[in-house]
């Protein structure tokens, strides 16, 4: 049976990713449970990050730390796990390394990778492998009790194969690139398998209480224009195609969809025709004129200060928030306040509050 959850006392998220009028605009920011919070570190001590995603309990904890200590600000929860969950349910092995990030001690070297067939063969059983994600979505669902809403998210294909080739970060990309350019169709199978994954996740995300979900491609930026509408694009939009069919099917409410597309200026066009009704945005869009262009096609943005702004100081924070919201059409509909990225570690979070503080006083009249 689904959870039953409280009613929500400020839905202001899921107003505006509908389009609706809103009194001024909802903000939220990615990564907002993480390191630049001293009480993440506290709550996380020792624990390793994959054992935390685990814990329902501590994933609820550290999805609740932004939520509490911006209260009244802050509009919008975000689970708190990581993409790379999906390679791990399809086999494969991720760790996550002190100061470093995500380190994959097998990547896919080729096609002929013994690996690259089991991987694409693998019966997942996304139910079974993330139980504990919708666990922790579940009891963080309570643990808000309607206080903000809770989005669910996960790794866009493209990004999802960057990582399972790369094995961890890159700078150059040797090997995502050779995999697209060398092995396209072995590529392709592998990110259509990964977009399948994605469907049946989000979807049980919703079952267990997500209300808005997210797909994160963020090394779209490493693509052309022409290699990010076969490889990036289309599975982006299978995704945004299959999901509502599937909640339909589960007997659940369509809900809101995000893409954020990280480095792809070129294709908001293309995004913006697509089934997805809010595209977030990264800090090299000009407000204004991404704005004018998603206006005409009726889609919400969501984004986009550049998260280095918060290492500026107060007065860079406000210049950013001004420039956004005058870009932004003053707040009132298709906007969702973010930064352009996730926050990253040593923002003081008093300047994070600034940020927030900045756009309630551009938007909201005489509220303070
Ligand atoms: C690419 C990517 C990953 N994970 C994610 C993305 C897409 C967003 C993006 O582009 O940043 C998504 C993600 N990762 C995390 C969240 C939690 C929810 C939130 O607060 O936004 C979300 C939405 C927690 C996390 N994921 C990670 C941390 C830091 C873990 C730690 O060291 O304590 C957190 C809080 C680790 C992680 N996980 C990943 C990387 C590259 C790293 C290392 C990053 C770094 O060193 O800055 C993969």
């Amino acid at each position: 049976m689904a959870p039953k959850f409280a009613p929500m006392q400020n839905d202001l998220l899921l107003r505006t990713a509908r389009g609706e009028k809103v009194e001024r605009p909802p903000m939220w920011v990615m990564r907002q449970a993480g390191r630049y919070l001293p009480e993440y570190h506290e709550a996380k001590g020792n624990h390793d990050f994959f054992a935390c995603c685990r814990s329902p309990e501590i994933a609820s904890t550290l999805t609740l730390q932004p939520i509490d200590r911006y209260a009244g600000l802050i509009d919008a929860a975000i689970i708190f796990s990581d993409i790379l969950v999906i390679p791990q349910a399809m086999g494969m092995e991720v760790v996550m390394v002190d100061k470093k990030g995500p380190h994959f001690p097998h990547p896919l070297s080729t096609p002929e990778d013994p690996q690259y067939r089991e991987v694409l063969e693998r019966e997942v059983d996304v139910k079974k492998e993330l139980a504990y994600v919708y666990e922790a979505i579940t009891l963080t669902r309570q643990k808000l009790g309607g206080r903000v809403p809770l989005l669910g998210f996960c790794g866009a294909p493209w990004t999802l194969l960057c990582y399972m080739v790369e094995g961890g970060g890159s700078k150059m990309y040797v090997r995502a690139k050779t995999w697209v350019y060398k092995y396209a169709k072995e590529s392709k199978r592998l990110l259509q398998k990964i977009a399948e994954l994605c469907v049946e996740y989000l979807a049980l995300q919703v079952v267990a209480g997500a209300q808005m979900i997210q797909v994160f491609d963020s090394w779209a930026g490493e693509l052309s224009p022409s290699s990010f509408k076969v490889f990036a694009l289309p599975y982006l939009q299978y995704i945004a195609d299959h999901l509502p069919d599937r909640l339909r099917e589960l007997g659940e409410e369509v809900v809101p969809m995000t893409v954020f597309a990280k480095g792809a200026w070129y294709a908001l066009e293309d995004l913006c025709n697509t089934n997805y009704s809010v595209i977030g945005l990264d800090w090299l869009h000009d407000p204004a004129e991404a704005f004018s262009i998603a206006q005409a096609k009726g889609k919400v943005l969501q984004g986009n200060a550049d998260p280095g702004v918060l290492y500026g100081g107060k007065e860079a924070i406000s210049a950013v928030v001004k420039e956004m919201v005058e870009g932004f059409g003053g707040g009132k509909q298709g906007w969702i306040a973010n930064l352009g990225h996730g926050i990253t570690p040593f923002v003081d979070p008093d300047d994070l509050r600034h940020f927030f503080q900045e756009i309630h006083n551009h938007t909201a009249g005489d509220r303070k």
